[in-house]
């Protein structure tokens, strides 16, 4: 078994998170576990440049570079608390912060900020990151990539497993006997409802539901935010903040609505998008990953649209809900290490299985 490291921070911009796995490419354990929260005025200035704000070049430069330290901080971090040195690990797999994702139109683009010169220079580890633009020049969406490892570590059951990350975005990988794997985004996961309660509380997120559960869901405001045309189009598809933007909640809000009524509609919005796809499938295992399964409300309202399914998170199958994302590249680092395909072109959409990210040594 070789050791990797795994460096995620998705689109909810709540901060990093890393892992230490030791994996041959079929089996892949979980040894350790850190994360580390974004400091407040990086974290904005991400957010701005997310939601399509004009930086500087220089703006655009210092970022990447303050990001590229703030991987190699928490990987310094990951190594110390685990006891292991660099030279123990082979490589990092590192997603890097999505500030742009355009998969359609003439020029399909996907950006991840976070400089990975930085990161194996000061960490003196291999370092793996751009993980996604070689399938996008292959005709894919670039995304998801995470279900080719739901498939290695959940898959071969034999019933319909699905899996529902729920993040700043939501996506499903569905692993069904005797069928290729698919996977696709589904709509937004928490960031709407984190817009929402920013706003209104001046929090980060809605800890354990407080504020949705006061609330009762409005069904006009349901209604029309399940009118977003992006929902119904069949797959591969994948989203972002470019389109689950604050102006996008805002253009549907009514004036009137209480704000934890509006709270309790969005994480109605977020369960019906993704219980929706997840109905088109014979009732199995629904599995949980990813920041939405510590939400009581979403698995509440999960478990009563879907009866029949058996909902729970991804724990209850051995693999840690939060750690799943930042395994995923762990394990995709190990692919590109041994020249072997990261990206399922039956989910993505590409011309064909790719060896996928750009390789920065230490040296
Ligand atoms: N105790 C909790 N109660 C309610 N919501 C929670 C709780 N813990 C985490 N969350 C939600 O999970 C979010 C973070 O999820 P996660 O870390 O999976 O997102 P991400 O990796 O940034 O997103 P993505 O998968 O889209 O890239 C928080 O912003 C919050 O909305
Ligand atoms: C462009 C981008 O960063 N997409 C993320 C985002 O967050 C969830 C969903 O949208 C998913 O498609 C993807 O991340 C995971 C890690 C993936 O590629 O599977």
């Amino acid at each position: 078994m070789e050791k990797y490291i795994g460096i995620m921070s998705g689109t909810s911009l709540d901060g990093i998170d890393a892992v230490l796995v030791a994996t041959d490419g079929e089996r892949v354990t979980l040894l350790a576990r850190t994360s580390s929260a974004f400091e407040p005025t990086l974290r904005r200035r991400l957010l701005e440049l997310a939601g399509g704000g004009a930086v500087t070049a220089r703006e655009w430069g210092e970022l990447d570079a303050e990001l590229g330290q703030a991987y190699a901080a928490v990987t310094m971090q990951l190594l110390h608390e685990s006891g292991h040195s660099a030279g123990q690990i082979r490589a990092i797999g590192c997603h890097g912060q999505t500030v742009w994702h355009q998969p359609a139109g003439p020029l399909p683009f996907s950006l991840q900020l976070g400089d990975s010169n930085r990161l194996a220079a000061d960490t003196g580890i291999i370092a793996i990151n751009d993980f996604r633009r070689k399938d996008m020049v292959l005709g894919g969406q670039g995304a998801p990539l995470v279900p080719a490892f739901h498939q290695r570590v959940l898959g071969g059951v034999n019933h319909v497993r699905i899996l529902v990350n729920i993040g700043g975005i939501a996506n499903i990988t569905v692993l069904a006997p005797d069928q290729p794997v698919l996977g696709f985004d589904v709509g937004p996961g928490n960031m709407l409802m984190d817009i929402w309660t920013r706003r209104h509380l001046g929090q980060p997120y809605d800890k354990d539901a407080a504020f949705g559960l006061q609330g009762k869901v409005d069904a006009t405001l349901l209604a029309s935010l399940m009118a977003e045309p992006w929902l119904a189009l069949p797959a591969p598809k994948s989203t972002g903040r470019e389109l689950f933007s604050e102006g996008w909640l805002d253009a549907r809000l009514p004036d009137d609505l209480h704000p934890a009524d509006v709270q309790a509609t969005l994480a109605e919005f977020t369960v019906t998008a993704i219980a929706n796809e997840v109905d088109k499938w014979p009732a199995g295992e629904l599995l949980v990953c990813g920041g939405g399964g510590h939400n009581p409300l979403l698995m509440r309202r999960l478990a009563a649209q879907l009866p029949g399914w058996r909902v729970d998170t991804s724990n209850s199958a051995g693999v840690d809900m939060d750690a799943m994302e930042a395994m995923a590249f762990a394990w995709l680092a190990h692919q590109t290490m041994h020249g072997m395909a990261g990206n399922l072109p039956d989910v993505t959409g590409a011309r064909r299985p790719a060896i996928l990210g750009a390789i920065h040594l230490p040296g």
